[in-house]
Protein backbone atom coordinates (compact mmCIF):
# COMPACT_ATOMS: atom_id res chain seq x y z
CA UNK A 1 0.00 0.00 0.00
CA UNK A 2 1.56 3.64 -0.91
CA UNK A 3 0.93 6.17 1.59
CA UNK A 4 0.77 9.65 1.22
CA UNK A 5 4.14 11.18 0.90
CA UNK A 6 5.32 14.48 2.23
CA UNK A 7 6.66 16.70 -0.76
CA UNK A 8 10.08 17.67 0.45
CA UNK A 9 10.26 20.18 -2.72
CA UNK A 10 9.67 24.04 -2.01
CA UNK A 11 6.55 25.56 -2.87
CA UNK A 12 6.90 26.98 -6.71
CA UNK A 13 8.23 30.31 -7.36
CA UNK A 14 5.28 32.47 -8.69
CA UNK A 15 5.64 33.06 -11.93
CA UNK A 16 6.12 36.43 -12.42
CA UNK A 17 8.12 36.96 -8.83
CA UNK A 18 11.17 38.13 -10.86
CA UNK A 19 9.02 40.82 -12.42
CA UNK A 20 7.47 41.99 -9.18
CA UNK A 21 11.32 42.08 -7.93
CA UNK A 22 12.12 44.62 -10.63
CA UNK A 23 8.99 47.27 -9.49
CA UNK A 24 10.43 49.36 -6.48
CA UNK A 25 8.20 50.74 -3.63
CA UNK A 26 7.94 54.32 -2.11
CA UNK A 27 6.19 54.47 1.08
CA UNK A 28 4.33 58.08 1.24
CA UNK A 29 4.41 59.29 -2.56
CA UNK A 30 2.93 61.07 -3.49
CA UNK A 31 0.83 61.52 0.31
CA UNK A 32 1.32 59.79 3.41
CA UNK A 33 0.16 56.25 3.82
CA UNK A 34 0.26 55.92 -0.11
CA UNK A 35 2.55 52.39 -0.93
CA UNK A 36 3.95 54.12 -4.63
CA UNK A 37 4.61 50.81 -6.82
CA UNK A 38 7.22 52.33 -9.23
CA UNK A 39 7.42 50.50 -12.82
CA UNK A 40 10.31 53.05 -13.65
CA UNK A 41 12.74 50.41 -12.09
CA UNK A 42 10.88 47.56 -14.39
CA UNK A 43 11.55 50.14 -17.63
CA UNK A 44 14.86 50.26 -16.74
CA UNK A 45 15.95 46.71 -16.97
CA UNK A 46 15.88 45.35 -20.95
CA UNK A 47 15.50 41.77 -20.15
CA UNK A 48 12.74 42.51 -17.14
CA UNK A 49 10.98 44.73 -20.04
CA UNK A 50 11.01 42.26 -22.57
CA UNK A 51 9.83 39.39 -20.30
CA UNK A 52 7.00 41.96 -19.36
CA UNK A 53 5.68 42.24 -22.83
CA UNK A 54 6.22 38.86 -23.66
CA UNK A 55 4.15 37.48 -20.69
CA UNK A 56 1.61 39.60 -21.39
CA UNK A 57 1.78 39.27 -25.01
CA UNK A 58 1.05 35.65 -23.97
CA UNK A 59 -1.81 36.62 -22.00
CA UNK A 60 -4.08 37.70 -24.79
CA UNK A 61 -7.19 35.75 -25.64
CA UNK A 62 -8.34 36.28 -29.15
CA UNK A 63 -7.18 38.32 -32.06
CA UNK A 64 -7.30 42.59 -31.33
CA UNK A 65 -6.98 44.96 -33.86
CA UNK A 66 -6.10 47.95 -31.79
CA UNK A 67 -4.05 48.68 -28.10
CA UNK A 68 -5.33 51.08 -26.18
CA UNK A 69 -3.13 52.37 -23.01
CA UNK A 70 -4.04 54.99 -20.46
CA UNK A 71 -2.10 58.13 -20.18
CA UNK A 72 0.96 58.24 -18.74
CA UNK A 73 2.63 55.30 -18.13
CA UNK A 74 0.18 52.85 -19.53
CA UNK A 75 1.22 53.84 -23.14
CA UNK A 76 4.68 53.04 -22.74
CA UNK A 77 2.97 49.02 -22.20
CA UNK A 78 0.40 49.62 -24.75
CA UNK A 79 2.96 50.61 -27.56
CA UNK A 80 5.29 47.77 -26.57
CA UNK A 81 2.84 45.40 -26.50
CA UNK A 82 1.01 46.10 -29.89
CA UNK A 83 4.07 45.34 -31.84
CA UNK A 84 4.23 41.50 -31.23
CA UNK A 85 0.17 41.48 -31.73
CA UNK A 86 0.57 43.41 -35.05
CA UNK A 87 -1.99 45.49 -33.64
CA UNK A 88 -1.93 49.81 -33.74
CA UNK A 89 -2.08 51.84 -30.84
CA UNK A 90 -4.95 53.86 -29.24
CA UNK A 91 -4.26 56.66 -27.20
CA UNK A 92 -6.14 57.46 -24.46
CA UNK A 93 -5.62 60.87 -22.72
CA UNK A 94 -6.12 63.27 -20.06
CA UNK A 95 -9.08 65.67 -20.89
CA UNK A 96 -7.23 68.66 -23.46
CA UNK A 97 -4.58 66.87 -24.84
CA UNK A 98 -5.60 65.43 -28.17
CA UNK A 99 -5.65 67.76 -30.71
CA UNK A 100 -8.39 66.54 -33.22
CA UNK A 101 -11.92 66.33 -32.36
CA UNK A 102 -12.28 64.18 -29.30
CA UNK A 103 -14.99 61.70 -26.98
CA UNK A 104 -14.60 62.07 -23.50
CA UNK A 105 -15.95 60.36 -19.93
CA UNK A 106 -15.33 61.39 -16.43
CA UNK A 107 -14.57 59.55 -13.29
CA UNK A 108 -14.56 59.33 -9.61
CA UNK A 109 -11.31 60.67 -7.72
CA UNK A 110 -11.01 60.91 -3.98
CA UNK A 111 -11.65 64.36 -4.32
CA UNK A 112 -13.82 65.46 -6.86
CA UNK A 113 -14.11 64.41 -10.55
CA UNK A 114 -10.72 64.12 -13.91
CA UNK A 115 -11.82 63.12 -17.66
CA UNK A 116 -10.20 61.02 -20.05
CA UNK A 117 -10.82 61.01 -23.79
CA UNK A 118 -9.89 60.06 -27.07
CA UNK A 119 -9.81 60.80 -30.48
CA UNK A 120 -13.78 60.65 -31.86
CA UNK A 121 -12.62 58.60 -34.75
CA UNK A 122 -9.61 56.47 -33.39
CA UNK A 123 -11.73 53.46 -33.93
CA UNK A 124 -13.98 52.23 -36.35
CA UNK A 125 -17.37 50.53 -34.86
CA UNK A 126 -16.56 47.09 -34.01
CA UNK A 127 -12.89 46.74 -33.58
CA UNK A 128 -11.56 44.63 -31.39
CA UNK A 129 -9.22 46.57 -28.48
CA UNK A 130 -7.40 45.25 -25.60
CA UNK A 131 -6.68 47.92 -22.83
CA UNK A 132 -3.30 48.46 -21.16
CA UNK A 133 -2.45 50.11 -18.63
CA UNK A 134 0.48 49.72 -16.13
CA UNK A 135 -1.46 49.58 -12.60
CA UNK A 136 -5.36 49.30 -11.47
CA UNK A 137 -5.97 50.61 -7.85
CA UNK A 138 -9.63 51.65 -7.28
CA UNK A 139 -10.50 50.69 -10.89
CA UNK A 140 -12.12 54.11 -11.58
CA UNK A 141 -9.54 55.33 -14.69
CA UNK A 142 -10.26 52.08 -16.37
CA UNK A 143 -13.47 51.81 -16.23
CA UNK A 144 -13.64 55.08 -17.46
CA UNK A 145 -11.38 53.72 -20.56
CA UNK A 146 -13.89 51.07 -21.35
CA UNK A 147 -16.71 53.09 -21.12
CA UNK A 148 -14.85 55.61 -23.64
CA UNK A 149 -14.05 52.98 -25.70
CA UNK A 150 -17.63 51.19 -25.83
CA UNK A 151 -18.88 54.68 -26.94
CA UNK A 152 -16.55 54.94 -29.75
CA UNK A 153 -18.18 51.45 -30.94
CA UNK A 154 -15.15 49.60 -29.94
CA UNK A 155 -15.58 46.02 -28.68
CA UNK A 156 -13.69 45.66 -25.63
CA UNK A 157 -13.35 42.28 -23.40
CA UNK A 158 -10.27 41.97 -22.02
CA UNK A 159 -8.18 44.28 -19.99
CA UNK A 160 -4.36 44.14 -18.78
CA UNK A 161 -2.20 45.60 -16.00
CA UNK A 162 1.55 44.83 -15.41
CA UNK A 163 0.42 45.79 -11.31
CA UNK A 164 -2.69 45.01 -9.73
CA UNK A 165 -3.31 46.60 -6.03
CA UNK A 166 -6.26 43.90 -5.29
CA UNK A 167 -7.77 45.48 -1.79
CA UNK A 168 -8.87 48.41 -3.71
CA UNK A 169 -10.81 46.21 -5.81
CA UNK A 170 -10.62 47.91 -9.01
CA UNK A 171 -9.86 44.37 -10.87
CA UNK A 172 -12.98 42.53 -8.94
CA UNK A 173 -14.79 45.76 -10.65
CA UNK A 174 -14.08 45.26 -13.73
CA UNK A 175 -14.91 41.73 -13.44
CA UNK A 176 -17.91 41.82 -12.49
CA UNK A 177 -18.55 44.36 -15.61
CA UNK A 178 -17.82 40.90 -17.56
CA UNK A 179 -14.19 41.85 -18.42
CA UNK A 180 -11.44 39.57 -18.61
CA UNK A 181 -8.72 40.92 -16.10
CA UNK A 182 -5.13 39.75 -16.19
CA UNK A 183 -2.53 41.83 -14.59
CA UNK A 184 1.45 39.96 -13.68
CA UNK A 185 2.20 40.81 -10.40
CA UNK A 186 -0.33 41.62 -7.05
CA UNK A 187 0.89 43.67 -4.03
CA UNK A 188 -0.92 43.74 -1.02
CA UNK A 189 -1.69 47.31 0.89
CA UNK A 190 -2.03 50.32 -0.92
O1 LIG B 1 -7.35 52.33 -10.62
P1 LIG B 1 -7.23 53.81 -10.31
O2 LIG B 1 -7.54 54.13 -8.87
O3 LIG B 1 -8.02 54.65 -11.26
O4 LIG B 1 -5.68 54.21 -10.44
C1 LIG B 1 -4.85 53.72 -11.46
C2 LIG B 1 -4.35 54.82 -12.35
O5 LIG B 1 -3.52 55.69 -11.59
C3 LIG B 1 -2.26 55.82 -12.24
O6 LIG B 1 -2.25 56.84 -13.18
P2 LIG B 1 -2.09 58.39 -12.82
O7 LIG B 1 -3.47 59.01 -12.89
O8 LIG B 1 -1.33 58.53 -11.57
O9 LIG B 1 -1.33 58.93 -14.10
P3 LIG B 1 0.17 58.80 -14.67
O10 LIG B 1 0.28 57.44 -15.36
O11 LIG B 1 0.19 59.92 -15.64
O12 LIG B 1 1.16 58.93 -13.52
C4 LIG B 1 -2.10 54.50 -12.98
O13 LIG B 1 -1.17 54.61 -14.04
C5 LIG B 1 -3.50 54.23 -13.46
O14 LIG B 1 -3.78 54.87 -14.69
N1 LIG C 1 -0.06 52.76 -5.13
C1 LIG C 1 0.12 53.19 -6.37
N2 LIG C 1 1.34 53.10 -6.95
C2 LIG C 1 1.55 53.54 -8.21
N3 LIG C 1 0.59 54.10 -8.97
C3 LIG C 1 -0.64 54.20 -8.44
N4 LIG C 1 -1.80 54.69 -8.96
C4 LIG C 1 -2.76 54.58 -8.02
N5 LIG C 1 -2.26 54.02 -6.90
C5 LIG C 1 -0.93 53.78 -7.14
Amino acid sequence: MSGATLSTERPAVSANDDLKALIRTIPDFPKPGIMFRDITTLLLDAEGFAACIERMAAAVNGPIDLVAGIEARGFLFAAALAAPLNAGVLLIRKDGKLPGATIAEDYALEYGTDRIAMHADACAPGARVLLVDDLIATGGTARAAVRLLRKAGAIVSQVQFVVDLPELGGADALREDGLEVTSLVAFEGH
